[in-house]
């Protein structure tokens, strides 16, 4: 285990990062079912702790002795959705009723998706808690789950947890939800205590996230919004969409209601790069068209031409439709180029032996009239300064432009003659025409999207110190702008790749073979990352993606290849491997 290695995460979690380490739990050696288990077990204490507290009920047992107190026989009433959040559900009533409460249970679903949350299920029918199954859009046959519901001294919603896809409930949950809102409105309905997040919370409720557009088709009747609580017992840590906009002031949305935080059993190393990464690879649609899984573009070469094209290729293999390349003409002529790959040519007047301010005008407008979904830029780009001044003009502009960015090699060293010490920003302050400017010149300021890939040396050399300090990308400030951008990701790479994201994102990445260790696998690991973010991953997600597929490909290539191992080798092993994956998930 490294140092630093986490098992919990430190930080705001964005919901798909709970299956992803929950993946990476399992590889090492956690299962499914022992994670439900506690997670139904906490929210067994916390749901009796709030009866406990809102009806100033006892432990049942003790409550036998007093017949005729109020709130006694009312059962604990829990709503189980067709996945792992209505697993805990089961796990949680089975506690409950094993401790002498009344429980019902209404589930969303005939059947429940999972294998551990089906058993769980199937424990409690074993047990004779009642169960009524509410797999229905139609609000008439709702009837029987409303007696329940208005009979419940406690609700649990179970419905949809950080699973959720779509802009709004659909189905059965969204029904069930329409449902208890209206009990809601009318004061018909218990408290409600939410696992891990209140149902809905993240689609029509709105969050900071990214999320698919989608409506409830089934019903015809417009999505609910999310149900309300009065607590939400999280797992690990809270959830990016139970705050406003920026979740840095910590102020939570309503609905959330108190904020319990329960840790679950992750192993050591869960939190870092694992074979849950591959679970934020978008899926490949059976009628994909061309240019869906992204378009990139690669900027290096000049002295050097085997850097891009060993990223370009790596682009290639993991995925990635289109890949474009542009070189200097002489790099491009002595380079034998994979037939996929889309060169970009640049201008007769461009210097051919590397880029120049022609060459750099040329990409200019490149990037204005065709839209790339990320650009990679520095592999073998040289140190000229005739090079490096249109060069960050050229970053300068795909900044202004929000086009997702990679920055390795000559890039970086760009960086630290540029912005030492802090990542680039495009625009200015204002200037009052008297030399001095203010705070007004900000809104004009953007932070840099994407993923910088440095090695020890030239992230000491950007950041301008001998020692790094502990926490690099907040001391990576983005001048002008007063929050560190959610969009940057630094990877640092070595025999451990070390990675940082923003609000205290931090995972490691280790193993594969030492011989990743020869010339050119930085060139590699900058062209995954240019891949997963022209497939639209986001930077955190694309990072630990590349770094974790660049040492498993490694350690099947130096089965095989053994000390003879070079760069060359990776992209087809990159390729075998993603395909190994993706069979299995
Ligand atoms: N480490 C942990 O934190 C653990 C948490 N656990 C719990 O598991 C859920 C996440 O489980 P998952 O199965 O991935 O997702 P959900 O149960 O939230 O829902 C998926 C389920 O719902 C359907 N669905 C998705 N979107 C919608 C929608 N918009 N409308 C209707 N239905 C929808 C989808 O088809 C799926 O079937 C986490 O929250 C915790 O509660 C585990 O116990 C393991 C450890």
């Amino acid at each position: 285990m490294t140092e630093s290695a986490a098992s919990a995460a430190n930080w705001v979690m964005h919901p798909a990062e709970v299956a992803v380490f929950d993946r990476n739990a399992e590889a090492l050696g956690l299962t499914v079912s022992e994670l439900m288990r506690a997670a139904g077990t906490a929210l067994a204490d916390c749901a009796a702790d709030l009866l406990k507290s809102s009806c100033g009920e006892a432990e049942p047992q003790k409550r036998q002795k007093e017949p005729g107190k109020p709130g006694e026989k009312r059962p604990i009433c829990f709503l189980c959705g067709p996945g792992n959040n209505g697993g805990d559900g089961y796990a949680a009533a089975l506690r409950l009723h094993e401790r002498g409460y009344p429980v019902q249970l209404v589930a969303g679903a005939e059947r429940q998706r999972g294998a551990e949350a089906r058993a769980f299920r199937k424990q409690c029918v074993q047990a004779d808690i009642p169960l009524c199954i509410a797999d229905t859009t139609t609000e008439a046959e709702l009837a029987e789950p409303e007696q329940l519901l208005r009979r419940a001294g406690l609700v649990v919603d179970c419905l949809l947890g950080a699973g959720f896809s779509g802009a709004a409930p659909r189905g059965a949950a969204a029904a069930i939800l329409r449902l208890c809102h209206n009990l809601q409105k009318r004061g018909s309905l218990a408290p409600v205590l939410a696992c891990d997040m209140p149902s809905g919370l993240g689609m029509s409720g709105g969050s900071d996230l990214d999320l698919d557009s989608d409506s409830d088709t089934t019903s015809g009747l417009s999505a609910p919004p999310c149900l309300p609580a009065v607590q939400t017992l999280t797992f690990h840590a809270p959830k990016l969409p139970m705050h406003h906009g920026n979740h840095a002031d910590g102020k939570l949305r309503p609905e959330v209601g108190r904020l319990e935080i329960a840790p679950l059993p992750w192993p050591p190393q869960t939190t870092d790069c694992g074979p849950g990464e591959l679970l934020r690879l978008p899926p490949l649609r059976p009628d994909a068209r061309k240019g869906e899984r992204g378009r990139l573009l690669v900027i290096g070469g000049g002295p050097y031409h085997g850097a891009p094209l060993l990223a370009a290729q790596a682009a290639g293999r993991s995925g990635c439709d289109l890949v474009h390349l542009a070189m200097p003409s002489q790099a491009a002529a002595r380079s034998h180029w994979p037939l996929f790959l889309i060169p970009e040519i640049l201008p007769a007047t461009a210097n051919a032996d590397y880029f120049d301010a022609a060459g750099c005008a040329h990409l200019r407008q490149l990037c204005e009239q065709r839209h790339f979904d990320a650009v990679l830029l520095g592999p073998g780009l040289g140190r000229r300064k005739e090079t490096l001044e249109p060069i960050w003009e050229l970053i300068l502009q795909l900044i202004e432009m929000e086009t997702p960015l990679v920055l390795d090699a000559d890039a970086l060293y760009l960086l630290a003659q540029k912005c030492p010490g802090r990542w680039p920003v495009s625009g200015h302050r204002e200037d009052h025409g008297n030399g001095e400017s203010d705070n007004t010149g900000k809104v004009s300021l953007r932070a840099m999207q994407g993923i910088a890939t440095p090695h020890q040396g030239e992230l000491q050399r950007w950041l301008g110190t001998e020692t790094r300090p502990a926490r690099v990308l907040e001391a990576l400030g983005t001048a002008g702008l007063t929050t560190v951008a959610e969009q940057q990701v630094l990877l640092c790479s070595g025999s451990v790749d070390e990675l940082t994201g923003h609000a205290g994102r931090l995972a490691h990445s280790a193993g594969g073979s030492p011989r990743l260790a020869c010339a050119g696998t930085g060139d590699v690991l900058a062209g995954l990352c240019g891949s997963f973010l022209a497939q639209g991953m986001s930077p955190w997600a694309a990072a630990r993606l590349s770094s974790y597929l660049l040492r498993q490909a490694g350690q099947c290539a130096a089965k095989d290849m053994g000390l003879g191992l070079v760069a060359d080798d990776l992209p087809l092993y990159i390729a075998k491997y993603l395909a190994k994956c993706l069979a299995q998930i």
